[in-house]
């Protein structure tokens, strides 16, 4: 397969992504030659080591960090050749997050913190599917509730809604489930499967969990800033003895 079918076909690519921390004899090569297709409608887990470089591929493929060489696309758009604004817009338009600190605005209830950033872009919701995300995260009787009235589950569920509103190409996910017992985690980990089974949409997740992973369609695995393999339809044994197999 050519590079040019990999960026039509895939909603993210990378092709030979290098990320260089520092220089000299204490530079580390975070990334080192990254070619990878993440599918539209799929739930993809990154895994590997510690330090093997999954979080700084998740922040170079959704914007939040700068490559050395190397690109990436999102759909047909390079973004690596995309200009501060033009950037801003593509994350704001175009990508959801989820952090594993939630990172929700205490101020504000639980429906100004999922519509904030369609608000600041000048959008407005698509009621039905606000109405269709709502349903599918158990949130429609905690709407009018602040963070600090919330679980932690209930808070990343929160915030999986605001990453779904905007109908993106892409939610990028880190260590989603990081923060939250193994119950809740389990429970935001089903939303995350059914946002892509039920909705369509297209999920990147970082997670050290095995189980996290037995959620996804595909892992792709991750060591020394290398892709070291991938696994179709993972579950927990499969994705323990491919990481037991890279050292980790
Ligand atoms: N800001 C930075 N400055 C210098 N080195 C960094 C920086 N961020 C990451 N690194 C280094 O780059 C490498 C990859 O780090 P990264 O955080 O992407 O790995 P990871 O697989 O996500 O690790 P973990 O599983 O421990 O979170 C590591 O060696 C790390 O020490």
């Amino acid at each position: 397969m050519t590079v040019s079918q990999v960026e039509v076909r895939g909603a993210v690519s990378s092709h030979e992504l290098v990320k260089v921390y520092g220089n000299g004899p204490a530079a580390v090569r975070a990334l080192d030659g990254v070619s990878t297709e993440f599918r539209a409608g799929e739930l993809t887990a990154i895994m590997g080591p510690s330090g093997s470089g999954k979080s700084t591929l998740l922040h170079c493929l959704a914007g939040l960090d700068t490559a050395g060489s190397g690109t990436v696309h999102i759909g047909r758009t390079e973004l690596t050749s995309l200009g501060d604004k033009a950037l801003t817009r593509l994350r704001r338009d175009r990508i959801g997050f989820v952090f594993q600190s939630f990172n929700l605005l205490p101020t504000l209830t639980a429906e100004d913190n999922i519509l904030l950033a369609l608000r600041l872009a000048g959008r407005t919701a698509d009621r039905e599917w606000f109405a269709r995300v709502v349903d599918l995260l158990g949130l429609r009787d905690r709407l009018r509730h602040k963070p600090s009235e919330l679980s932690g589950g209930q808070q990343q569920r929160v915030a999986c809604a605001r990453a779904l509103v905007g109908k993106p190409d892409v939610v990028f996910a880190d260590e989603p489930t990081g923060n939250l017992d193994s119950r809740t985690g389990a429970d935001v980990l089903a939303f995350l499967r059914a946002s892509v089974s039920d909705l369509g949409q297209t999920v990147v997740m970082v997670t050290h969990d095995p189980i996290a992973a037995s959620y996804a369609d595909r892992v792709v695995l991750l060591a020394d800033g290398r892709v070291a393999g991938e696994i179709h339809w993972p579950t927990q044994e499969s994705v323990l003895a491919a990481l037991s197999t890279l050292g980790a």
